[in-house]
């Protein structure tokens, strides 16, 4: 196993071991949260009783696969917590999401938790957004206009994402526009200004939602930044 994936690993074991006995969690996407998946399975193996409500697909295969009992959202009034992994975190615990195109229903599952937690190796860890390329979920109607009306906020390049030389498809049927700003000044006000386009479904700009962060070091150290 490669450092950065020992680093992912330990990330999501650490956070396995924060969850209690009858919790309602929101249960991420993606390569960091699947460590998460794992350990969380053998504490249900083991006798722990706990809920969770999948942010995607992936997730909710694996969930099932593994015997992770599930529930639709809609049947939970709140939950406690959502694991969920980042593409980049800064210090004040803002975060960049979507890199496995499942940005839109893991804020929904997040804007519903209590608390979310964000597991990644360093590498997540920077001291300004925007280097990594902003996914934007868009509705397939009209999507080049939407596209223009991104443009208008400053990013210098804007990719189609596509998985096997075809569009790819979110969960929810939409498109994804990944924008490439290089360095984001001030993300409330771009998460704002995106959301307000009209196409727009929701972008990967997770403002005030992360409650922690736990990053995981290649020398094997784990550091937890709260939201002060
Ligand atoms: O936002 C996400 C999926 O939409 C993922 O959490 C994010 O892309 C990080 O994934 P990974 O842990 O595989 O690096």
């Amino acid at each position: 196993m490669s450092d950065q994936n020992i680093a992912k690993k330990k990330a999501g074991e650490y956070a396995a071991t924060l969850i209690e006995p009858g919790m309602t969690i929101g249960i991420g996407t993606g390569s960091t949260v699947y460590f998460f998946i794992q350990a969380l399975a053998k504490k249900i193996q083991e006798g722990l009783i706990i809920k969770g409500v999948p942010t995607s697909k992936q997730t909710q295969e694996l969930a099932t696969e593994l015997n992770i009992p599930l529930v639709d959202l809609n049947n939970v009034d709140q939950l406690d917590i959502t694991v969920d992994g980042a593409d980049e975190i800064d210090p004040q615990l803002q975060l960049i999401k979507g890199g496995g195109g499942a940005l839109l229903q893991e804020k929904i599952v997040a804007a519903a938790s209590k608390r979310m937690i964000v597991i990644a190796d360093e590498s997540k860890y920077v001291q300004t957004l925007g280097k990594f390329p902003l996914p934007v979920e868009v509705i397939d109607f009209g999507w080049k206009h939407t596209m223009k009306h991104l443009q208008q906020l400053g990013c210098e390049r804007i990719v189609l994402r596509k998985k096997d030389d075809k569009i790819f498809v979110s969960d929810h049927g939409h498109y994804i526009l990944d924008c490439y700003f290089q360095q984001i000044k001030d993300a409330a006000q771009l998460h704002h200004q995106i959301n307000n386009i009209a196409g727009v479904a929701e972008n990967g700009l997770f403002i005030n939602i992360a409650t922690s962060a736990v990053i995981a070091y290649k020398d094997g150290s784990i550091k937890e930044i709260n939201k002060s």
